[in-house]
């Protein structure tokens, strides 16, 4: 093990209260002191910690010693950031990583005027079936490196645009190659040779293809849309959760997308970790979720690029329900893999203070995803350090578009001699 001190930190946040101010545990004019193995340091694209998968791209090592740069401790390594902010890395607790092919043309239409409800997922069905275990990994990868230059340490990644037993695996198994946070969606939609028999595929799901899945997923999800003819009703999705669970998988919901539905209680009854785009909301849904451990995710990306009106994300928050961010990069409803872009739509178009946004890109994300050891930067989590071109947080949403965030790569240390900042 070696260590390494990051200095120069105009402000740190750590979203630990404990150690300073506020929700986020500012600290200004901070250091932290990284311990990591000698061999293992460096992160640079998808990779793995300790040589198993983790949450995705992130460095390793962990949290050694956070506070004031006057009181730092001597390290093996001096890294001075040179009076930017460091912020957790975000966790983006909802991607849809593994496809093939884009849908540049959709995206055009309802520029022009078409809506979205869900049809399109079957073109990306096609292109996906048809493409290599090569080409799907090759891009899967790509867009995972293009999350982590973003700031991005811990990632979610969900099948869904294979929709047969052998082609959920297959996505699955992929994702299982750069995030150990793979969601095993075969619920996706009613695939095209299964029209007008939704509940026999409902039956594969739940059968046949959860048995082949379940080995390779941590969670289950299901497109809960009474509205839209290609997903799920209320019925169908509680069938394909309750069989998740006796899996043994978490579970997940895309919930309230496209119009109000029994997704959001459904998940709030089931004890679903999140329910994920909550765009329709009912007072029900807010009650239900008040209170309880399910995280309300959101996803300013899909409004954003489907022209459609935003979550209420204050009554949310003012209700005191645990709000969290993702982008749900897929190529239908948001080709975007970039958490700044979420806070900043999250502050301008959703009233989330800047700081409610960045705690629920990175804290919220974690809990979405039941981590309790990436999303802040305590003693003894993960040490992913997301460094800004900036001297705080809140130009994350006040510099929309500028590449701010950058995810900090750890030399790796050879134990020696402890130097002192300079
Ligand atoms: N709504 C369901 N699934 C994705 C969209 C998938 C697609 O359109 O390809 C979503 O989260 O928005
Ligand atoms: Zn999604």
């Amino acid at each position: 093990m070696g260590s390494i001190l990051v200095t120069g930190i105009a402000e740190l946040v750590t979203n630990d209260p404990a150690l300073g101010v506020g929700r986020l545990g500012i600290v200004r004019d901070a250091a932290i002191v990284v311990e990591v193995g000698a061999a293992s340091a460096s992160a640079e694209g998808p990779g793995t910690r300790d040589g198993m998968p983790d949450g995705g791209p992130a460095s390793v090592g962990r949290v050694a010693w956070v506070g004031l740069i006057a009181a730092a401790p001597p390290a093996d390594r001096v890294i001075d950031v040179g009076g930017r902010a460091v912020v957790p890395s975000f966790v983006d607790s909802h991607t849809h990583l593994a496809f093939a092919g884009d849908r540049a043309p959709e995206f055009a239409a309802r520029m022009a005027g078409e809506s979205y409800d869900g049809g399109g997922i079957a073109s990306t069905v096609a292109a996906t079936r048809g493409a290599s275990a090569e080409a799907l990994r090759a891009r899967l990868a790509a867009l995972v490196a293009e999350a982590h230059a973003q700031g991005t340490g811990t990632i979610e990644v969900k099948s869904g645009y294979g929709l047969t037993v052998a082609d959920e695996v297959r996505l699955l198994r992929l994702s299982r190659e750069v995030t150990g946070e793979t969601t095993f969606l075969g619920a996706h939609v009613v695939p095209p040779e299964y029209a007008g028999r939704a509940d026999d595929y409902v039956d594969l799901v739940t059968g046949a293809m959860l048995i082949e899945c379940a080995p390779h997923a941590r969670w289950i999800d299901v497109f809960c849309e009474p509205g839209s003819p290609h997903a799920f009703d209320g019925d169908q999705a509680r069938a394909v959760l309750v069989a998740g669970r006796r899996a043994g998988l978490g579970l997940r919901l895309h919930a309230g997308q496209l119009g109000p539905g029994p997704g959001v209680r459904l998940g709030v009854e089931l004890g679903a970790a999140a329910v994920d785009h909550c765009t329709h909301l009912t007072v029900a849904d807010i009650d239900a979720l008040t209170g309880s451990t399910t995280v309300a995710t959101l996803l300013p990306g899909v409004e954003f690029s489907t022209r459609s009106p935003y979550p209420d994300a204050r009554a949310l928050l003012d209700a005191g329900v645990r709000v969290a961010l993702a982008t749900d990069c897929n190529p239908g409803t948001s080709f975007t893999s970039s958490m700044p872009l979420c806070i900043a739509l999250a502050v301008r178009e959703m009233h989330m203070t800047p700081a409610e946004a960045l705690w629920a890109a990175t804290a919220g994300g974690a809990l979405a995803l039941r981590r309790d050891d990436v999303g802040y930067l305590g003693v003894g989590a993960h040490a992913d350090l997301t460094v800004l071109e900036a001297p705080s947080h809140e130009h994350l949403a006040y510099r929309p578009g500028v590449p701010l965030a950058r995810s900090m790569a750890l030399p790796p240390v050879a134990d020696g001699a402890r130097r002192r900042p300079r």
